[in-house]
């Protein structure tokens, strides 16, 4: 273990200092394309500015065969484009145990280290897989001359990964969140589920029986198989001041439930998503962006709390120092987002005072 003194020492001579706080920038949507699908690629420049985030994608979904073309394809993007201010550059590379991962790492850093915003590194075991990455970075920022820090992001896709949550959001100061890998982590864990991001129509709960007894009707309702992760995940990030995103939701045309699976994850504190196909953008944006009715509704606890200190009633329901820090969260992701999407900024600046109970992100 590092001592705390030595935490935000440079881990090479001539790499650019750790970052002190994590930026807080909109990531809404982690936009995966396969840089060596000639098709996918050639729509990414006009994505810039539709998406938060822009992912070339080099691990799992692409073919072995097209490995290095699609570490070469990402080079060639990231040269010729201007990403902006409002979409970020990040990549998945490879596993750290593949044939695959020094080459992407070399090539990337020293080639478009300069426009790489964050590095995912799948299958991520334990915080030594996070010291590792860190140490190789640093050097190979020093001698490619950078001057701001990769940041790095964790996918959590094993038991042993789970385990460790806590200890790989802390590993580095370059950690910048971590999101749910629910093929692979399904798969380690032998869990069951239906298709990928999803569930399984046989976990479920069964009503105790009615007057007829077990033989009487009973309805049953599914459950999350994904709540327990989900939730040990945004504590991990939350304790550690990294941000938490769920993962990929693989039923493309079953936006309802992707927008589900979104929302459960936003409502318990994450941050964003992925959307592998164009259809999930506007899901991804819908759910993880406040509602006006959020926004409005946050305005009046502010406005009502004065100091921010007490209790008030408000359309029937207290309000105190703890549900206006809520509001608050709300209220500094609106102003946030707002910065870099002029729709929504126009949609918080009307949003009237609205009723309690206006529930987040459903309604815009
Ligand atoms: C699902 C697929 C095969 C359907 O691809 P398709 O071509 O069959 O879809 P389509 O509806 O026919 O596509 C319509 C148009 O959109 C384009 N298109 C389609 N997708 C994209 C895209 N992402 N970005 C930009 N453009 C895209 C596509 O090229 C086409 O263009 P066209 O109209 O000119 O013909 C395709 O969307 C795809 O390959 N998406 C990315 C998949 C991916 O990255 N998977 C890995 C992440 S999930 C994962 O790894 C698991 C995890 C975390 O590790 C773990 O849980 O363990
Ligand atoms: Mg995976």
């Amino acid at each position: 273990m590092r001592s705390a003194k030595d935490f935000f020492t440079p881990l090479a001579v001539g790499a650019p200092a750790p970052v002190r706080e994590v930026p807080a920038r909109p990531s809404r949507m982690i936009h995966f394309f396969d840089p060596s699908n000639e098709k996918m690629a050639a729509k990414i420049p006009a994505m810039v500015g539709t998406v938060d985030v822009l992912l070339g994608n080099l691990e799992d979904a692409v073919k072995a065969d097209n490995k290095e073309a699609a570490r070469l394809g990402l080079v060639a993007i990231a040269k010729a484009t201007d990403f902006g201010d409002a979409t970020q550059l990040w990549t998945r590379v490879n596993s750290l145990d593949s044939p695959w991962v020094l080459d992407d790492f070399t090539t990337l850093v020293t080639e478009i280290g300069d426009k790489l915003d964050v590095i995912m590194v799948p299958k991520v075991q334990g915080p030594e897989d996070i010291h590792y990455v860190d140490r190789l970075l640093a050097q190979l920022e020093a001698r490619a001359g950078l001057t701001r820090p990769i940041l790095v992001h964790a996918i959590l896709e094993t038991a042993r990964g789970v385990a460790n949550v806590e200890a790989i959001a802390g590993a580095s100061p370059r950690m910048q969140g971590i999101s749910l890998g629910p093929a692979d982590l399904a798969a380690d864990r032998r869990m069951k589920t239906t298709r990928v991001g999803g569930g399984h129509p046989g976990y479920l709960v069964r009503e105790d029986p009615g007057i007829e007894g077990i033989n009487g009707p009973r309805g049953t309702f599914q459950q999350d198989l994904w709540h327990y992760t989900i939730a040990r995940m945004v504590d991990a990030c939350a304790m550690h001041g990294i941000f938490p995103f769920y993962g990929p939701f693989g039923d493309i045309k079953d936006v309802v439930a992707c927008e589900d699976q979104f929302r459960n994850a936003f409502l318990l504190g994450c941050v964003g998503a992925w959307s592998l196909h164009p259809a999930q953008i506007a899901i991804a944006k819908k759910v993880f962006s406040p509602s006006a009715a959020d926004v409005a509704h946050a305005r009046r606890v502010k406005a009502a709390m004065g100091d921010g200190t007490g209790a008030v009633m408000l359309d029937g329901k207290m309000e105190d120092d703890a549900s206006l820090k809520q509001c608050l969260v709300i209220l500094a992701l609106a102003e946030q987002l707002s910065a870099s999407d002029p729709e929504l900024a126009s949609l918080y600046a009307e949003a009237p005072a609205g009723p309690d109970g206006a529930s987040a992100g459903v309604s815009a």
